[in-house]
């Protein structure tokens, strides 16, 4: 696990770009191509709208760059809340991103239907390679969600990598997300996360007693590869940097 601290939103979101390009181009370099699980929500919009801008579209040869989601609301493509249509407006449709490289989840089909069809789809992509993305992005609730491991759901006890549809009871909707021992298996995790809201959250799952009902995002950490936090002050102000690998 790999702390970096940034004084600013807008430097973490710099730093993290830097390492999306270095992964994106090592992993090309080594395998012909680099296969990454995108995360939804707000953090990491603007994160896509610089990986899209004149600053960093020529850095990766985006043909040989596979996109996954690391997890999907339910709701159709289209809707304001799909992850897919914000990673779509905010980078596919400004890199001119082929659709074949291109992997949503297909949310008109039930949960159940989608989460099976999106696993099947993940394993048909690696074929008969590890199936081990290149890199994973998450996010993190103020709740100490990543993904859509939600605190006290069902998806939180798998012990084989897949996708789940996850029924959050609080709120009583459907989420579809990749579980934690398939996003371990990734060669490379960052999470990208900014903001005094999340403080307390950081804290839980960086510092505090396991507890992974409570905090979910205890559950991840790469098992071959690396685990890196990105982070601004605000929302690493509750963390005891000295007692953690931090580089600022
Ligand atoms: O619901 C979600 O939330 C998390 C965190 O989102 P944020 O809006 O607080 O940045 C996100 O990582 C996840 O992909 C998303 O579906």
């Amino acid at each position: 696990m790999k702390l970096n601290i940034f004084q600013t939103p807008d430097e973490v979101i710099e730093g993290i770009a830097q390492y999306f390009v270095e992964t994106a181009n090592a992993a090309i370099q080594a395998r012909g191509k680099f296969s990454v699980a995108l995360s939804g929500g707000s953090s990491p919009k603007k994160l896509y709208e610089l990986l899209a801008s004149t600053t960093y579209a020529d850095s990766i040869d985006w043909t040989k760059v596979y996109f996954f989601f690391g997890d999907e609301r339910n709701v159709p493509q289209n809707d304001p809340e799909s992850n897919y249509l914000m990673a779509k407006n905010a980078l596919f449709l400004p890199l001119y991103i082929e659709p074949s490289n291109i992997f949503a989840v297909d949310t008109s089909l039930t949960p159940n239907e989608a989460a099976q069809k999106y696993a099947e789809q993940i394993a048909e992509f690696f074929d008969d390679e590890e199936m081990s993305f290149d890199l994973v992005l998450l996010g993190l609730g103020d709740d100490a969600h990543t993904a859509s491991l939600f605190p006290h759901t069902e998806a939180l006890h798998d012990v084989t990598p897949s996708v789940k549809a996850n029924f959050l009871p609080n709120k009583n909707i459907w989420r579809i997300t990749m579980n934690a021992p398939l996003i371990n298996d990734a060669k490379n995790i960052a999470f990208l996360v900014y903001g005094e809201s999340k403080a307390e959250a950081v804290h839980h799952c960086l510092e505090d007693e396991e507890n992974i009902e409570e905090y979910p995002s205890q559950l991840i950490d790469s098992i071959a590869g690396e685990t890196v936090w990105f982070l601004d002050d605000a929302a690493a102000a509750n963390l005891d940097v000295d007692d953690l690998d931090a580089e600022e």
